[in-house]
């Protein structure tokens, strides 16, 4: 993944961009062992904080910058601000690492003008993770979604209703 240099050639197809949340789009499933894809972030828009559901993350930034801010585990359910422990920026091609061993963290594009597009290694894949409120500390479980797999659009709103 170091080595890799952007090349937007490579991975335009699955760049999938939504106006109202950065997206996560499946590349490749790794035959169940792992999930590669490709994020979309537009300007100004972040994750929640977040675990990884005892999964490593492995990210690289192929266009634009991110800002990453960690945060340790809320030790009780007392009511809380979370404070960022640490924040850092991502810069092109740069790669990062992330595991519930290092804490939840929150990825935001700070740009107001500029996209970002990440490329995330998730062994073993998980298709759960717990978000965190940062104003309360309390979190809930989240399921993650694909916005797209292999570069297609995944059934969503009444087109999914009607597969069930
Ligand atoms: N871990 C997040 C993206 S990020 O904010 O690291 C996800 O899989 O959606
Ligand atoms: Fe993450």
């Amino acid at each position: 993944m170091n080595m890799y240099k952007s090349n937007p050639k490579d991975w335009k197809k699955f760049a999938k961009f939504d106006p109202h949340r950065y997206t996560r789009n499946l590349v490749d499933e790794g035959n169940g062992k792992f999930n590669l894809m490709i994020l979309c972030w537009n300007t100004a828009q972040a994750s929640s904080i977040h675990d990884h559901a005892n999964s490593h993350c492995f990210l690289k930034v192929i266009e634009g910058h991110l800002n990453e801010e960690l945060f340790d585990w809320p030790e009780n359910e007392e009511i809380h601000l979370m404070e960022p422990i640490k924040k850092s920026r991502l810069d092109l091609n740069e790669v990062g690492y992330m595991s519930d061993e290092l804490g939840i963290h929150r990825i935001e594009n700070p740009s107001h003008t500029d996209n970002a597009v990440s490329l995330h290694l998730y062994c073993p894949p998980f298709d759960e993770c717990q978000t965190f409120d940062q104003f309360t500390g309390h979190k809930r479980s989240a399921e993650v979604t694909f916005w797209s797999k292999f570069g297609k659009r995944t059934p969503f709103g009444k087109e999914q209703s009607k597969k069930k």
